[in-house]
């Protein structure tokens, strides 16, 4: 298999129940045996599950209850704690570690928590274990929830820095109408751009088991090809659906990313405001400008203006001359602190280690 890729995988109420009312345990172990041989083959997995309320009703035996939001998150508080108890025994028979992560809207548009988010994520990627996502159902607000898993896997695809994200569904894939409406309907293979006329195609969900059906799918992949990420659609109950995907050998629906995961990057580096600048001294110019390196503590000299963690900063030389932008991994004070400094003696200076380099490599352009 080819080169060490991070995939999002999705999976929907509809594949997780096998479209009945209980979850499929038969399909769910098939799911993680493909994931925990993915692992094993050196790719990073990581897992976007609905299923919560669905498991919910299983474990309370269809209770008859208002249809009332407080219905749905009890539901959801009760079947995320089963649902997660599944994965965690599935993937333990493969020796697999995961980590579970609830998140909402808010944890992506408040920057410190997109930080935590994506620290703690890429953290779990690294020492391989496989996160388990869902959206936090048991607490969201109308103002703070995603509202579908497709969208939040496209959001968490994002925050993972994934090649793919795999929407698996109980349909072989995007068809030019909903085929339980119309048996002609067929399958659209490739779709290079979305546009218009293929959101009227995408209708809403009718089985009574997923949020959102087509049209949320066709939105998740529109946010994650414009950010690089290949997206496909497919079939869950396929045989080998992952492992197939991975080699392209099914029939599905395949979107075709819009830009380079690079220029992604780059593109949100250019386009962000300048929260402050960098003087860095010969050594780390050098560094930067030929090597391609991160820039350390250790090559500061000075830190202009406030800011926060995550913010883009300039990166210029002592004669003034600019060298690049790029995301800085430490506010401006705890940088005022460790500059200078070797980045081993971090932990003693601030009593935190947010990562040994100020800005890395991926997130720096030079300018
Ligand atoms: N153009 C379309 N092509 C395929 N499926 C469609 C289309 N329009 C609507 N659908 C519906 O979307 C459903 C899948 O979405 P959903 O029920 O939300 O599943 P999941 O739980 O996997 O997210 C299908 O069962 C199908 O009825
Ligand atoms: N977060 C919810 C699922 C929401 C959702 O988008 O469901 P689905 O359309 O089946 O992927 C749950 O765990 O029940």
């Amino acid at each position: 298999m080819s080169q060490s890729q991070t995939i999002v995988v999705k999976l929907g109420t509809s594949v997780l129940t096998a479209g009945t009312k209980q979850i499929n345990r038969a399909r769910l172990v098939d799911l993680v045996r493909q994931c925990a041989f993915l692992q094993q083959a050196g790719h990073h997995v990581v897992i976007v599950t609905s299923g919560a309320i669905a498991a919910g009703r299983e474990h309370l035996n269809y209770p008859d209850l208002p249809s009332t939001t407080a219905s749905k998150q009890l539901l959801a508080a009760v079947g995320q704690s089963r649902l997660i108890q599944l994965w965690e025994q599935l993937f333990s028979i493969f020796n697999c570690h995961i980590g579970q992560m609830l998140l909402t809207r808010a944890d992506m548009e408040d920057k410190e928590r997109f930080l935590n988010a994506r620290d703690t994520l890429h953290a779990l990627i690294e020492n391989r274990i496989i996160p388990i996502i869902n959206e936090n159902d048991a607490v969201v607000t109308a103002e703070i929830k995603v509202g579908d898993n497709d969208n939040l896997s496209a959001l968490v695809a994002m925050l993972a820095n994934a090649d793919k994200l795999l929407l698996l569904t109980d349909q072989a894939g995007l068809f030019t109408a909903d085929p339980r409406k119309n048996p002609d309907a067929t399958l659209i293979e490739t779709v290079d751009e979305i546009t218009d006329e293929l959101r009227l195609l995408a209708g809403d969900s009718v089985s009574g088991l997923g949020t959102g059906g087509m049209s949320t799918k066709l939105q998740a992949a529109d946010v994650a090809t414009r950010a690089g990420i290949e997206v496909v659609i497919a079939a869950g109950a396929e045989q080998n659906v992952i492992l197939k995907l991975m080699d392209g050998t099914l029939r599905s629906t395949r979107f075709t990313p819009q830009i380079t995961p690079i220029e992604n990057r780059k593109r949100w580096i250019f386009g962000a405001p300048i929260a402050g600048k960098l003087v860095v001294d010969a050594g780390a110019a050098n560094a930067l400008l030929s090597k391609g390196s991160s820039l350390l503590p250790k090559g500061i000299l000075s830190v202009f203006s406030d800011f926060t963690r995550g913010e883009v900063v300039l990166v210029e030389d002592e004669t003034g001359k600019l060298l690049a932008r790029g995301v800085t991994r430490y506010n401006s004070d705890a940088l005022r602190l460790i500059l200078g400094k070797h980045s081993n003696d971090i932990l003693s200076v601030l009593g935190y280690v947010d990562g040994t380099v100020a800005i890395h490599r991926d997130e720096l352009i030079l300018t």
